[in-house]
């Protein structure tokens, strides 16, 4: 089966520096793959490869088995999702204003908004539990809660892969948790940018990005181990099974 985003060689040199150098990765479909890596380490730069927003100076990235550089920007997005970092809008838009421009890649002027948008623009309201938020104005809403709107944004936009960049930043501990939950449930292909390792646990696999290169790709509890973790991040760390029985947990110490 054609997986449904590939990355052969894939690398951005800016500036004379290779900020991300020959990553190669298949996706699997319905995998959620984190991306884990120190500030700077390119995480943000291979999403936008993914994206299709920057393109690779070397090697190829692929959506469905063709060539992203020979689809146009709306093939791209009908099957391709970003929620960005610092995606915001200053604009006075409601909620479900802001999740009806998902439907864009679908409209064009033989196809105009129909029923079927309403109806995608609905589950999608339902999926982040906002439907009773939709009249909101934007700019009454909360981070938690503007995370959720974008991820609504998102996944009105019908994608077949879903790329995140840590959409759990600025989040309290509850909607972290909240929307790793949302997103494992929506069970679209997705890469998610973490900071919180204990948040890569629960993804398929993970890829470590060390200075631009991905250092390591695999089911995270044998992926991170401690002598890896020591290597990327300068701590140590134990992991923990939990008495429980449930995900087991890092202990972490800072290295001098
Ligand atoms: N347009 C640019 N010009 C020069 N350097 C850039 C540019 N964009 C990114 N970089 C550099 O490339 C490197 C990777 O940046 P990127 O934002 O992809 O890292 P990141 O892993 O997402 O970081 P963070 O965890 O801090 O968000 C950084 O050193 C950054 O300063």
């Amino acid at each position: 089966m054609t997986p449904p985003l590939e990355l052969d060689g894939a690398g951005r040199r800016v500036q004379g520096r290779d900020i991300v150098a020959d990553v190669s990765l298949s996706l699997q479909p319905g995998e959620m793959l984190g991306l884990i890596g120190p500030n700077g380490s390119g995480k943000s730069t291979l999403l936008n490869l993914m994206a299709g927003l920057m393109r690779p100076c070397r090697g190829e990235v692929r959506l469905n088995g063709q060539p992203m550089a020979r689809l146009r920007r709306r093939q791209i997005a009908q099957r391709l999702a970003l929620v960005a970092q610092s995606a915001d809008t200053g604009d006075r838009i409601t909620v479900r204003e802001a999740v009806e421009l998902g439907r864009t890649p679908w409209l064009d002027p033989l196809r105009p908004w129909s029923p079927r948008d309403d109806a995608a623009v609905a589950a999608a309201l339902k999926a982040v539990d906002m439907a009773h938020m939709a009249a909101r104005d934007w700019s009454s809403l909360s981070g938690g809660e503007r995370q959720r709107a974008h991820i609504a944004r998102a996944h009105a936009q019908s994608p077949q892969i879903l790329l995140l960049d840590e959409p759990t930043n600025h989040l309290d501990i509850h909607h972290q948790l909240g929307i790793l939950d949302l997103v494992a449930g929506l069970g679209t292909t997705t890469v998610i940018a973490l900071h919180d390792l204990h948040h890569a646990l629960r993804c398929d696999r993970v890829l470590v990005m060390q200075a631009g290169r991905c250092v390591a790709l695999g089911p995270p509890a044998e992926t991170l181990t401690p002598a890896l973790i020591r290597e990327i991040f300068a701590i140590e760390a134990e992991l923990i099974l939990h008495p429980g029985g449930a995900r087991p947990v890092f202990a972490f110490q800072r290295l001098s």
